[in-house]
């Protein structure tokens, strides 16, 4: 029979039922392809089983971050792993207990792998536009390389964009006053200064390159969310499908981007061949700048190339403009919901005024003073974590990874997970939990400040502890930017660029909340952003 008739012949309850039996057997697949997990380690949700997972899958968007919580209080505080539901299409999660992190964030990358994980659960083959750049980490081991090397350098120039993003957010206006939704603020100023970190003053305030760049970042967004919901063996259909807008974002971007990268690019490899006209030649110092080196040192030919070196700017852009944006937002609402009566963003303010250098851009010395603002992030970054688990690995070792004291072993393919959610608002690492105390760790330093020489060196072990209440201290107790050597290279930059960008903020306007922030409202693992909290702001006829 020919195949028009063939179709013909086919009725439309017959193709809803083939369709339906289809997807049946694919999650089945799914089903059948995940790790088999030790039984020992307790399931939350429905429990054990092909139904309960398949119930488990759906219930996982609104559950997620309850069946965090409570494994956290059940078994993590006992020191016991456990297992949370995931999407049919991914293997569920163990989630380790915090005396096993030592032991987890030891692992090499060949049996744990960070990588892996994290192209697992971003889709990268699809996101990325294409396997051969994705699965190569190359642009993460230029930032753990270049960047809190650099960042002397980096400061005044980022300094510089943010007053320029700021002011053009929040308007120069002294008598009215503005009303702005908190993540659009968010949003206008973080891709700018980000960018020009990543790649210069030429571009960052390029609309159609940042427009082409964020719409990017949210293309992964929806497209892993859609991904996880559909069984693995479509991926490659829908994958496909979904990273057509990636590519037309990101070819948005280039058309802007390249002129500058193509500059950059053989000016570099001028001054490389020993060029005579390009001897004094001294590229700017950012990501740019810092792929090209590093490809050059490691003779990565393929690496020196525009359009690739276009691509590589994808995924540090995807990890630092949304987690950015997230943590300014819900930072600032922190604070313009703390109690008037502690007068907070007056102390904070005083702190700025105090150690802002008389002339000149802020520098790196003058903002590392800023211990009162830098207290108050890290608390927000506690309290209000925009995200239930942050970290993700995956065992890749042919024999799995072997638990010595629990005894069990996790096979390949297993993907494990830390419990950001619970152990930050647990009572016995946190009093009061679940109130900001913007000065929670501040308190701690300046009090051992005060100390003289002969107290710090009678008590050596708690100064060391107190030094590490800086929020760019990851350990098993904050999580916010994970811990580890995988931890997140960017947040030497973060730390700088959030405050300064609030520096700005309290020196020259006056900011106010406008109604109630709504609650949390969380989506599997994150929390979907409050896109309607609104703040009116009015600039300072002074500067204060
Ligand atoms: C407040 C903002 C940010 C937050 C909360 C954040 C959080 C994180 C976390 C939790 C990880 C570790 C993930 C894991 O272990 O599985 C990570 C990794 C990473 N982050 Fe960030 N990040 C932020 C901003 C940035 C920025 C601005 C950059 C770049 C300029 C950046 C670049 C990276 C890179 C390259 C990695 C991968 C590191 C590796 O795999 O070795 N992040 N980030």
């Amino acid at each position: 029979m020919a195949i028009p008739e063939l179709m013909g012949s086919v009725t439309s309850s017959q193709l809803w039922s083939f369709g339906a039996l289809f997807l049946v057997l694919s999650f089945i697949v799914d089903f059948a392809s995940h790790p088999q997990y030790p039984r020992q380690i307790p399931v939350m949700g429905k429990g054990h089983g092909i139904l309960n997972a398949f119930l488990d899958s759906f219930r996982y968007v609104t559950n997620y971050v309850d069946w965090i919580r409570d494994g956290y209080n059940k078994f993590g505080k006992k020191g016991m792993p456990f297992i949370v539901p995931a999407p049919f299409s991914r293997p569920p999660e163990v989630v380790m207990p915090r005396d096993q992190l030592a032991w987890l964030f030891d692992q090499p990358d060949n049996i744990l792998s960070t990588y892996d994980a994290h192209n697992a659960v971003l889709f990268s083959e699809y996101n990325f536009l294409g396997r051969r750049l994705a699965y190569d980490p190359f642009p993460n081991r230029v930032i753990h390389k270049h960047l809190a090397r650099h960042l002397s350098t980096v400061i005044p120039h980022v300094d510089d964009e943010i007053q320029h993003a700021v002011d053009t957010a929040l308007g120069t206006d002294t008598d009215n006053w503005k009303s702005i939704k908190l993540w659009n603020l968010w949003l206008e100023i973080v891709p700018r200064v980000t960018n020009r970190l990543l790649i210069g003053p030429e571009i960052c305030r390029n609309k159609q390159f940042l427009d082409g760049m964020v719409k990017f970042a949210d293309d992964i967004v929806r497209n892993g969310l859609l991904l996880q919901l559909i069984p693995k063996v479509l991926h490659p259909i829908f994958g496909r499908l979904l990273s057509i807008f990636n590519y037309l974002h990101w070819r948005s971007s280039n058309t802007q981007a390249q002129p500058v990268i193509q500059k950059r690019l053989d000016a570099m490899l001028k001054k490389a061949a020993v060029d005579e006209e390009y001897k004094d030649y001294t590229p700017p110092e950012d990501f740019i700048t810092w792929l090209i080196r590093q490809a050059l040192l490691e003779q990565k030919t393929d690496e020196l190339d525009s359009t690739v070196i276009s691509r590589r700017l994808l995924p540090i852009e995807f990890a630092a403009i949304h987690t950015t944006v997230l943590t300014g937002q819900l930072w600032m609402q922190d604070l313009l919901t703390s109690d008037p009566e502690t007068g907070i963003l007056d102390i904070l303010r005083a702190e700025v005024i105090a150690n802002k250098p008389s002339s000149g851009p802020w520098t790196k010395a003058a903002i590392s003073n800023l211990v009162r603002l830098d207290s108050s992030i890290r608390e927000s970054q506690r309290l209000s974590n925009f995200a239930a688990t942050l970290i993700e690995r995956t065992v890749v070792a042919q024999n799995g990874l072997y638990n010595p004291d629990l005894g069990w072993t996790l096979p390949k393919g297993s993907f494990v997970t830390v419990n950001l959610e619970g152990t930050h608002h647990d009572p016995d690492l946190y009093p009061n939990p679940h109130s900001y105390d913007p000065l929670r760790y501040s308190r701690l330093r300046e009090a051992w400040d005060a100390k003289s020489d002969e107290e710090k060196k009678r008590d050596a072990a708690e100064g060391t502890k107190i030094r590490g209440l800086g929020m760019v201290t990851t350990s098993a107790q904050h999580l916010a930017f994970g811990h580890g050597r995988h931890a997140c290279p960017g947040r030497f930059f973060v730390a700088h660029e959030l405050k300064l960008i609030m520096a700005h903020i309290l020196l020259n306007y006056d900011i106010k909340l406008v109604g109630k922030v709504p609650e949390k409202v969380w989506i599997g693992s994150s929390i979907f952003p409050h896109l309607k909290a609104e703040i009116q702001v009015r600039r300072k006829k002074t500067q204060a």
